[in-house]
Formats: C-alpha cells, sequence, structure tokens
C-alpha cells in the first residue's frame, strides 16, 4: 500500500510510522509513504497557504491552489488511482470497519489541515472522503492521518507477525478484547485466573469470549447487539451477568 500525506509537516506523520509494527511494515515493503507540502507549490515571495476568511472571523483558512498543487503532484508520482481521505472533526467516524476497508485500497492520500480549516471549493472538488478520529479539535490532521495509517499499515498482510496477529483485536469482532495476564502466577497485585493455566485451549477460549462479551456489555453496550449474538454467546453472558450479581 502507498500513502502519500498532504501536510504543512509531512516529516510528522513519516515519523509516527517510523516505528513497531508500522516501522516494519515499511521495511518490509508492505507500505510505502510519501510527504507533499503545499508550501513548495505555493505562489509569490511570501508562498502563502493560508489567507484570512471571507465574512470575518478569527483565524486563517488555507488556500485552494497550493494543496490542489501537492494533491496534483501525489497523484502523478504514481499510476495506481487512489482515494483521497481529509481528516476533520466534521467527518465520518472512523471505527475498525472503516480501518479494514481502507486498508484493502492500493492508494491512500491523507490531506492534512491546518488552522481553521481548507477552502470548502478545494474539499468538494477534491475529497473522496472526510474522516474523524473523535470528537474533539486537534491543531491540525496530522495526528489524525498517523492513527489511519497505524491502523491501516498493521493490516496489511504481513505486517503482523504470528504471534501478534493471533491476537483477536478488539473491534475486530465488535467485542472489546478480554484481560491479558503474565508471570508470576501470584503478585501482590492479585493471581492470575486458575482457568488460563489449565492448559484446557477450548475452556480458555470460552472463558476469554465470556470476558469479551461481559466487558462489552459493562463498558461499551452501544457496540454490542445482543441479538446478533450466537445462542452459545448469549449463554455465557447470560451466566456472566449471574456471576456478578451473586
Ligand atoms: N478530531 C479529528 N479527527 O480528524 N481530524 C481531527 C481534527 O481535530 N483535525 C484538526 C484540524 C483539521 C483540519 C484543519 Cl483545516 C484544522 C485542524
Amino acid at each position: 500500500m502507498r500513502i502519500d500525506v498532504i501536510s504543512l509537516f509531512p516529516e510528522f506523520v513519516a515519523q509516527c510510522a517510523a516505528f513497531g509494527v508500522v516501522g516494519r511494515a515499511g521495511e518490509r515493503g508492505l507500505l510505502t509513504m510519501h510527504g507533499w507540502n503545499p508550501r513548495d507549490y505555493a505562489e509569490g515571495n511570501y508562498r502563502r497557504v493560508d489567507e484570512r476568511p471571507f465574512g470575518g472571523g478569527p483565524g486563517m483558512v488555507m488556500l485552494i491552489d497550493p494543496l490542489r498543487a501537492a494533491i496534483a503532484a501525489a497523484r502523478a508520482a504514481d499510476p495506481a488511482p487512489a482515494r483521497l481521505i481529509y481528516l476533520s472533526p466534521q467527518g465520518a467516524r472512523l471505527d475498525q470497519a472503516k480501518v479494514r476497508e481502507l486498508a484493502g485500497h492500493e492508494r491512500l492520500i491523507l490531506l492534512c489541515g491546518r488552522y481553521e480549516g481548507v477552502d470548502e471549493r478545494l474539499i468538494r472538488a477534491e475529497v473522496d472522503e472526510e474522516l474523524s478520529i473523535g470528537d474533539y479539535v486537534l491543531s491540525g490532521g496530522e495526528l489524525a492521518a498517523a492513527v489511519v495509517v497505524d491502523a491501516v499499515a498493521r493490516l496489511q498482510d504481513g505486517a503482523l507477525g504470528d504471534a501478534e496477529s493471533a491476537v483477536q483485536d478488539s473491534f475486530e469482532d465488535g467485542l472489546l478484547d478480554c484481560p491479558h495476564y503474565t508471570r508470576p502466577v501470584e503478585h501482590e497485585l492479585g493471581s492470575v485466573p486458575q482457568v488460563l493455566m489449565s492448559g484446557n485451549h477450548a475452556r480458555i477460549a470460552q472463558w476469554r469470549r465470556q470476558q469479551s462479551l461481559g466487558r462489552t456489555w459493562q463498558r461499551r453496550p452501544d457496540l454490542l447487539n445482543e441479538a446478533a449474538l450466537s445462542k452459545a454467546d448469549r449463554k455465557l453472558l447470560e451466566a456472566y451477568r449471574a456471576e456478578l450479581a451473586a
């Protein structure tokens, strides 16, 4: 997968992708990233990339042409078609289903805004999809772009080692993750649940599933669509609730 980032701070997002699993995906050629700075395409002595907003009000708005030229340069750098994503609080909420869909694209172009916004005409002409990573305001789209890069990179085939890809991530099946334990068995902070030392893999898998169901019900009932649960899942959740009530 190729990801091009349009940003006044292109190195920012590249740095975020330089570590750990994502960095390894890059080293393995599973992911290539390129940064494009609109300022390199800005005209005039001051190479302006922003201007005051029509209608008045605080802050500045990013100009159309430097962004448009940077996007054109990114598109021209590789013949493969690209989906252009604009990161902003006005976008649709990013979730794992959306991440999985994005991870399937050959190319993404991530447009990172700064200041108060981007001229709406550029958004309407160039943006395929506007995405938000959450209902809060950051100082620019770069951190949101880095989140998208991380989430899609780890889904590239070969990005995760066997140990990691065995991990049933939260949200992969729409549930929260189960609790995890490692040595020592006994600690002043408590003991490891006995079932995890039983060596009975079917029982361990069942316990983990029950914990995921129970935690989702307790912490994120909005994620739990009980109707979509299997009979076995509903029984496990019932037992979890009964244990709590006891
Ligand atoms: N929340 C979010 N989810 O995605 N992006 C955000 C966010 O706050 N961006 C800040 C931002 C976005 C565009 C411009 Cl022009 C300026 C600042």
